[in-house]
């Protein structure tokens, strides 16, 4: 499998997305931020940073990237996304996840390790984990304050939508504690804190974050596996 990473100006993390990729099993295709071509990915994952020097608003620019009117065609086809921290910030720019990632409540950046809840495993980037898991993995964002007004919210809890919650501390002010979210297909999740930190004992605080990388790789073995079933039917 062919897991896209894409570089803008001011990424900081796609070196790490890459190498969870690799750590996964799957081929990391590094992509551009000016070149739309996708080079025939099977997935992409949107890595933390400051895209743009965050100007205007966190991913306020990178959503108008090239690369990015080519990810928001496929993904609103069915490719799977996963947008960490900046890339989560991008997705809601881009109108591929509701609300909006806002400044931090405390007005400080916050670095450290954080407790979360899978909420959801029904979506591409989380189905290797139980809902209900407490997994740990870093945050460390100026601009992670989850909120969107109250229906949206409603309708996100109403419909499985929120794939992770803080539990422990919420380290930014995100309303009912929302770390994670999924478009309605479950082929869209963007994130605050950082999977790809946590994917080596040497370096991060658990390995809780492969799962992430793994999950995506599972839906695609099983979205092939179907595939080639329907068409043994034609
Ligand atoms: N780690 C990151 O991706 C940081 C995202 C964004 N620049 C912020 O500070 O909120």
């Amino acid at each position: 499998m062919r897991i896209g990473v894409v570089t803008f100006p001011g990424s900081l993390d796609d070196g790490d997305a890459a190498r969870a990729v690799r750590l996964a099993g799957a081929d990391a295709v590094r992509l551009w931020h000016g070149d739309p071509d996708l080079h025939n990915v099977d997935a992409v994952v949107l890595p933390g940073g400051f895209s743009y020097g965050d100007y205007l608003r966190c991913g306020a620019i990178a959503r108008f990237a090239p690369a990015m009117e080519s990810i928001i065609d496929a993904a609103r086809g069915g490719l799977p996304v996963l947008g960490i921290c900046n890339g989560f910030q991008i997705l809601c720019e881009a109108h591929l996840l509701p609300g909006a990632l806002t400044r931090n409540q405390h007005l400080h950046f916050r670095n450290r390790d954080q407790w979360l809840r899978v909420e959801s495993a029904d979506t591409a980037w989380t189905n290797t984990f139980q809902p209900g898991q407490e997994i740990l993995i870093p945050v460390k964002n100026g601009e992670g304050c989850y909120v969107a007004d109250q229906r949206t919210l409603d309708a996100l809890e109403a419909e499985g939508r929120v794939v992770a919650r803080y539990i422990r501390g919420n380290p930014n002010g995100s309303q009912r504690d929302i770390a994670a979210v999924t478009n309605e297909a479950g082929n869209v999740v963007g994130i605050m804190p950082h999977p790809e930190h946590a994917v080596e004992a040497l370096t991060g605080p658990s390995l809780d974050g492969l799962g992430f990388f793994t999950s995506v790789l599972r839906a695609l073995a099983g979205a092939t596996a179907g595939a080639s079933h329907a068409g043994g039917h034609q």
